[in-house]
C-alpha cells in the first residue's frame, strides 16, 4: 500500500504515466528489490514497501542505471535502506522564526499563517512561546495567539515554556502541548534563559511535573547539540546527558537543535549515535538551522538513522535571539520537495505550503529563504511568459 501510494504520488509529481498495476509485481516470493522504469519514473522499493527512491531522466543526471538494468546497485541499497515510510514535520515557523523580528508582527498575520500552514497539511505547528516579553517582544502577544486558533481542527499547536509561570499562563491561555528548552552548552544556558544547564533541568522537572497532572504532552528541545556560539565544539555526552533528563522527566518526544547550523553529517553522526544510547530513537526530532548549508544534509543523514520527525520552518524564517549569527531554519518546502523526491510521505501539500510563504515573506517585505519556493515560483512565472 505504502509503495503504491509512493508510485502514484511521485507519479503525480512528475507527470510521469506510471501505473498502480505494476505494483502487482510486489509479493514475499519476489525479488527483496523490484525497479519500475517508465520514461520519466524510476522507483524503487522492497516487498514491505520501506524505502523507496525516484527520479526522473532529466533530473538525475549522474544515475549510473540503465532502464534495461534490473539489478540494484548495492550503494543504492546501503543509502536508502533505512529511510521511514512517513515523515511527521514539526513546523516551527510562526514560533521559531517570527521570535527574532523586530518589527511586531500583528497577531492577525500571525493568526492567518497559522491557518495556512495547517490547511496545507501540516499536523503540528508550534504556535507561539509563553516567555518574558521582555526577553522575546515578538511573542508579547502568546495568549491572544492561542485564543484565536482554539477553533483550529487537525493540527496540535504546542507552545514553547521555560518556567511554571510560562506553563500555567499558557494552560491558562487554552494551550494543550508544551515544549520546555534546554541546552547543552553552559554559555548558551546562561545567555537564552539566563540560568545554568542544571538549574534549567530543575525547573523543567517542575513544569514536567505540573503537565503530567495535567495529561499534556511535553516535547523538550535541546540547543547547540553540536555546537555553541561561545563555546565551540560540544561533546556528543553532553548532548546525551541532557536528552537522558529530558525523557527520564517525561519528555514524550526529545528535539536536537543545531543552533547555529554549524553541524554536517560528520558531526550530527556521532552525536546521534550517543543519544540514542540513553533515549529511544523513535522519541527523537532533529531541528537544523541552515546557516551553513547543511540541513538537507544532516536531515537525510539522521532519517537515515531512524529518526522520523523533522522540525523546519516555512520559507527558512527564523534564527535565535541569542545566538548571534545563527540563520534561519531549514525551510519546510525545501524539506517536503526532498522528501517528495524520495517518495516519502509528509501529507504536506507543497503548493499549499507556498502560498503560506508566499504570505508571511510578502508581510515582512522579503524574499523567502526557500530554495523550492523560489525556484518553483519563477517556473511558473516564465510558464505565464
Ligand atoms: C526564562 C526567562 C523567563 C528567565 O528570565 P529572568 O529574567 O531570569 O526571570 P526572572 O524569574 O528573574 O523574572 C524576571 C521577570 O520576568 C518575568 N517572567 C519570568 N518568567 C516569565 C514567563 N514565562 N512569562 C512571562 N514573564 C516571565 C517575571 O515575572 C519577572 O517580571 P518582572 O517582575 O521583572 O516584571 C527568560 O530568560 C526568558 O523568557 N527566556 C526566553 C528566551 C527565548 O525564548 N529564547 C528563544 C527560544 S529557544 C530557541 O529558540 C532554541 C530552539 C528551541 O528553537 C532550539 C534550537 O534551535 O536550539
Amino acid at each position: 500500500m505504502i509503495a503504491a501510494r509512493r508510485l502514484d504520488k511521485i507519479s503525480r509529481l512528475m507527470g510521469s504515466r506510471a501505473t498502480p498495476y505494476s505494483l502487482k509485481a510486489l509479493n514475499k516470493e519476489s525479488l527483496l528489490w523490484t525497479e519500475f522504469w517508465n520514461p520519466k519514473v524510476r522507483l524503487l522499493c522492497n516487498n514491505d514497501g520501506v524505502a523507496a527512491f525516484s527520479s526522473t531522466s532529466h533530473y538525475s543526471s549522474n544515475c549510473n542505471h540503465s532502464p534495461t538494468n534490473k539489478s540494484i546497485p548495492y550503494a543504492t541499497l546501503q543509502v536508502l535502506r533505512n529511510l521511514p515510510g512517513y515523515v511527521k514535520i514539526v513546523e516551527v515557523g510562526p514560533r521559531d522564526g517570527l521570535q527574532n523580528e523586530k518589527e511586531i508582527v500583528p497577531t492577525t498575520i500571525k493568526v492567518q499563517l497559522i491557518k495556512m500552514l495547517v490547511s496545507s497539511g501540516l499536523t503540528v505547528v508550534e504556535a507561539t512561546s509563553f516567555v518574558s516579553p521582555k526577553w522575546v517582544p515578538q511573542l508579547a502577544d502568546a495568549k491572544d495567539v492561542i485564543d484565536a486558533i482554539q477553533n483550529i481542527r487537525g493540527a496540535r499547536f504546542p507552545v514553547l515554556t521555560p518556567n511554571l509561570k510560562g506553563f500555567e499562563a499558557a494552560v491558562e491561555a487554552g494551550a494543550k502541548e508544551v515544549a520546555i528548552f534546554a541546552s547543552a552548552s553552559e554559555s548558551f544556558s546562561k545567555s537564552n534563559i539566563n540560568c545554568s544547564i542544571e538549574d534549567s533541568l530543575a525547573r523543567y522537572k517542575d513544569v514536567a511535573s505540573a503537565a503530567r497532572k495535567l495529561s499534556l504532552p511535553v516535547r523538550g528541545y535541546i540547543s547547540c547539540v553540536v555546537g555553541c556560539p561561545v563555546e565551540g565544539m560540544v561533546p556528543p555526552s553532553k548532548v546525551a546527558y541532557v536528552a537522558k533528563q529530558l525523557f527520564d522527566m517525561g519528555c514524550s518526544e526529545i528535539s536536537l537543535g543545531d543552533t547555529i547550523g554549524v553541524g554536517t553529517p560528520g558531526t550530527i553522526i556521532p552525536m546521534i549515535e550517543n543519544v540514542i544510547r540513553v533515549v529511544p530513537i523513535d522519541k527523537l526530532a532533529v531541528h537544523f538551522h541552515d546557516t551553513y548549508g547543511q540541513a538537507l544534509s544532516n536531515i537525510l543523514t539522521s532519517l537515515q538513522m531512524g529518526i522520523s520527525t523533522v522540525d523546519s520552518s516555512v520559507s527558512g524564517l527564523g534564527g535565535c535571539p541569542y545566538a548571534k549569527g545563527a540563520s534561519g531554519n531549514v525551510a519546510t518546502e525545501d524539506v517536503v520537495y526532498m522528501l517528495n523526491g524520495l517518495g516519502i510521505e509528509t501529507n504536506v501539500d507543497l503548493e499549499k505550503l507556498m502560498l503560506a510563504g508566499d504570505f508571511i515573506c510578502k508581510h515582512l517585505g522579503r524574499q523567502s529563504s526557500s530554495k523550492t519556493a523560489v525556484a518553483l515560483t519563477s517556473k511558473k512565472a516564465n510558464s505565464k511568459l
